[in-house]
């Protein structure tokens, strides 16, 4: 588990109570630190990763949109919970660390139900057509875009459609009134944005390094 707000012994029962063993994840989790170094702290958690799978199953989504891929992870997770003729758009800039994540793709066999867009994403989200309703968004990029890709996606959201973002905890330090550090204050300001937007209600789950689920009216 990765932040928990949990003490030790019922983050490992709750562990123990949730399915996610994988070897297409965990060879993908391995690679990374092997590859990425102390970047692999950017990937998300096993039980983020059944929660996003779960949570596009349950939502019947059929096109998704991930902005921030790095190697994988997330994005094989989102596309397993896509039924037939689902699909999945991502977005990153990095080619290096997509190329990883393509691979994994293909042996996760979904590779086809997958667009993979690199570049600044507040600049390619653009290119997503415009008739395209967009059923479930997770945000996982650069901080300071967060409002921009917000305000970006929001629009193409139908009434139900959902919005997950994640590390919106920040390792607790948004509620700590004494840390006032540059991304510490772009999330308390991201979060209170959601907060008071009247489109939506949202709930913010403690899972992994906060996980803020969104829902447009
Ligand atoms: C926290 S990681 C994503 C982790 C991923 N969701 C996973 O499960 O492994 C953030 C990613 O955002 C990408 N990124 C950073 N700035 C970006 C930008 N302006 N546009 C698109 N992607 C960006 C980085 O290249 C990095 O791969």
């Amino acid at each position: 588990m990765k932040a928990t707000y949990l003490d030790s012994a019922v983050g490992q029962y709750l562990l123990a109570h949730s399915t996610w063993s994988d070897d297409v994840l965990d060879a993908l989790a391995v690679e990374t630190r092997e590859f990425t170094g102390d970047s692999a702290r950017m990937q998300i958690s096993p039980d983020q990763g059944r929660f996003l799978t779960m949570i596009t199953q349950v939502s019947r989504a059929r096109n998704v949109v991930e902005v921030g891929t790095f190697t994988g992870y997330s994005s094989i997770c989102l596309a397993r919970g896509l039924g037939s003729g689902g699909r999945l758009h991502c977005f990153d800039v990095s080619e290096e660390w997509t190329a990883i994540a393509r691979r994994y793709w293909d042996k996760a066999g979904i590779a086809d139900r997958i667009e993979l867009k690199i570049g600044p994403a507040a600049e390619r989200l653009k290119e997503l057509p415009a008739q395209l309703a967009v059923d479930l968004a997770f945000i996982d990029a650069d901080k300071v875009s967060y409002p921009v890709y917000y305000e970006t996606l929001l629009p193409r959201l139908a009434p139900g459609g959902l919005i997950l973002v994640d590390n919106t905890l920040w390792s607790g330090h948004v509620a700590d009134p004494t840390n006032d550090d540059e991304t510490t204050q772009l999330m308390r300001e991201f979060n209170d944005m959601v907060m008071n937007d009247d489109r939506v209600d949202s709930i913010m789950l403690p899972i992994a390094d906060g996980l803020t689920m969104i829902r447009k009216h």
